[in-house]
């Protein structure tokens, strides 16, 4: 059996003094499709923030892409964060740039030197979220759902080990969610991890997967009824 990718032990999460989670006991593994639900304000943005570095892990035990989040260093973060996608609800593309220049900002800033790679790999990862003809755009020019699957393709650019979807769907109306979860499910059966908080509920009984929830300071898994 091989490593959990993501492991928590016993774990609190913090927003400055105030405990957010505690005691969370977690494991993903390879492979796995996990959502992470929870009514606004239980702390599924927070808890997804511990997990990419943007706060600190300072109770119990974290451990993720090899990286242990409990002593995790200022000097670290990039390094762990190269080897996690993010995607955000906002999109978060640079508004000044095209498409093709939004990702090979990305893979300057991530150390990539080579031209023709450069361009191969951002020509790879919009084929996967069916972009390929829209990189000479501006994200002004893209619909949301479109906006969404290039933040996906540039998750995707330095083949992350974990995918971290904080309410990807969460700007988009149900008929463009469905589409955008169709990319996550595909690119999930091709082989990446992917934790997505939502509170979208259509999509989870439509996409049925392991399923946490936060509520009252603590994360549990609760198993989904079938219809
Ligand atoms: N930057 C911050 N500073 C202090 N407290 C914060 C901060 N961000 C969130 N909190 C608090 O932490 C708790 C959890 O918030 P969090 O954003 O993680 O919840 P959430 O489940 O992601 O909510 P939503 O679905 O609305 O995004 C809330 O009580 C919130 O008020």
């Amino acid at each position: 059996m091989s490593k959990p990718i993501l492991q928590l032990k016993n774990a609190s999460i913090f927003q400055g003094d105030s405990l957010v989670l505690s005691n969370v006991n977690v494991e993903i593994n390879k492979g796995d499709f996990v959502y992470l639900i929870g009514k606004t304000g239980t702390g599924k943005s927070s808890f997804m923030k511990t997990l990419y570095g943007d706060l600190p892990l300072t109770e119990g035990e974290g451990n993720i892409v090899d990286y242990d989040l409990k002593h995790l260093k200022e000097k670290d973060i990039p390094f762990l964060r190269r080897k996690l996608g993010v995607v955000f609800q906002d999109f978060k593309l640079l508004t000044d740039r095209t498409i093709n220049d939004n990702l090979l900002f990305v893979l300057k800033a991530t150390g990539w030197k080579d031209k023709t790679e450069m361009d191969t790999r951002v020509e790879e990862v919009l084929a996967k979220v069916d972009m390929k003809t829209k990189g000479f755009k501006f994200p002004h020019e893209l619909s949301g759902g479109e906006q969404q699957r290039v933040a996906i393709a540039r998750a995707l650019l330095n083949n992350p080990e974990l995918i971290l979807a904080d309410e990807p769907t969460g700007n988009l109306d149900p008929q463009t969610s469905v589409e955008v979860m169709e990319v996550l499910q595909d690119i999930n059966k091709n082989g990446n991890t992917i934790l997505m908080a939502t509170h979208d509920y259509a999509l989870l009984l439509k996409y049925p997967s392991k399923t946490l929830k936060c509520d009252e300071n603590a994360v549990y898994e609760v198993v989904q009824r079938k219809g």
